[in-house]
């Protein structure tokens, strides 16, 4: 697998900016990290309890981490071009997102919204999903995953217009720090048809399940 140091990360949902890696430097396996992580806590990583924990971890960082072997272009290759002159916004709410905040490794779960106002073609749905999880199982900010999702939709589909709700709650914010829950980051991006007309955002929002309730 294959880690991104971050160092280098823009925001930019304007341009579609995000100073992406140009050098990775060497480090030491997910598991030797793992135990000297456990060490650090001052806890035995060769009591019974601990000695599979660095394999497990590595299992479960494969998984959290899983985005960066996705190139999330490819995801939105496959188009249909036939329906049948459909041009109003179509929008997949509720996208599932598990991310890891990169200042802190704590958890993001949300919800993402992901919406676009088709050109010459459509995307199925299930693409959509991934596109959103290529990025999210990444490290992460709120603002960037958010940018990237809309970028992406815009560069390799041109659609009219593309706009990405995220509403998430930070682990760094809830068993931590401020140990605030129930806080929730709402994040936009909206470009094209979505940034130029406030109408078409105001309906967008209206059919949108914010903020969250259920927490
Ligand atoms: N804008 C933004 N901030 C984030 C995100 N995830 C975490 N943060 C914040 O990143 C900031 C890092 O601030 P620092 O002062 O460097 O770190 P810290 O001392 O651990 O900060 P506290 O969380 O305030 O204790 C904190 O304010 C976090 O709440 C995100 O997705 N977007
Ligand atoms: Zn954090």
């Amino acid at each position: 697998m294959d880690f991104y140091d971050g160092s280098t990360a823009l925001n930019n949902c304007a341009t579609g900016d995000f100073g992406l890696p140009a050098d990775r430097s060497p480090r030491p396996t997910t598991e030797q990290a793992v135990r000297a992580m456990i060490a650090a806590t001052g806890d035995n990583p060769d009591r019974e309890g601990l000695l599979e924990t660095p394999a497990r971890v590595a299992r479960a960082w494969r998984e959290w981490f899983a985005g960066y072997g996705v190139d999330p272009a490819a995801l939105l290759a496959r188009t249909f071009t036939e329906s049948a002159g459909y041009d109003d916004t179509i929008t997949l709410r509720s996208i599932p997102v598990v991310s890891t905040c990169e200042h802190h490794l704590a958890p993001i779960t949300g919800v993402a919204h992901v919406a676009y106002r088709p050109g010459a073609s459509v995307v199925g749905i299930s693409k959509l999903s991934r596109l959103v999880d290529a990025y999210a199982r990444r490290l992460q900010l709120q603002e960037r995953l958010t940018s990237q999702i809309a970028h992406t939709l815009d560069d390799v589909l041109k659609p009219r217009g593309v706009a990405v709700v995220i509403e998430a709650h930070h682990g760094c914010m809830s068993s931590r720090g401020v140990n605030q829950h129930g806080v929730s980051l709402v994040t936009h991006c909206w470009l094209g048809d979505f940034r130029e007309d406030p109408v078409l955002r105001r309906e967008l929002l209206g059919t949108l399940p914010l903020p969250r309730r259920d927490r």
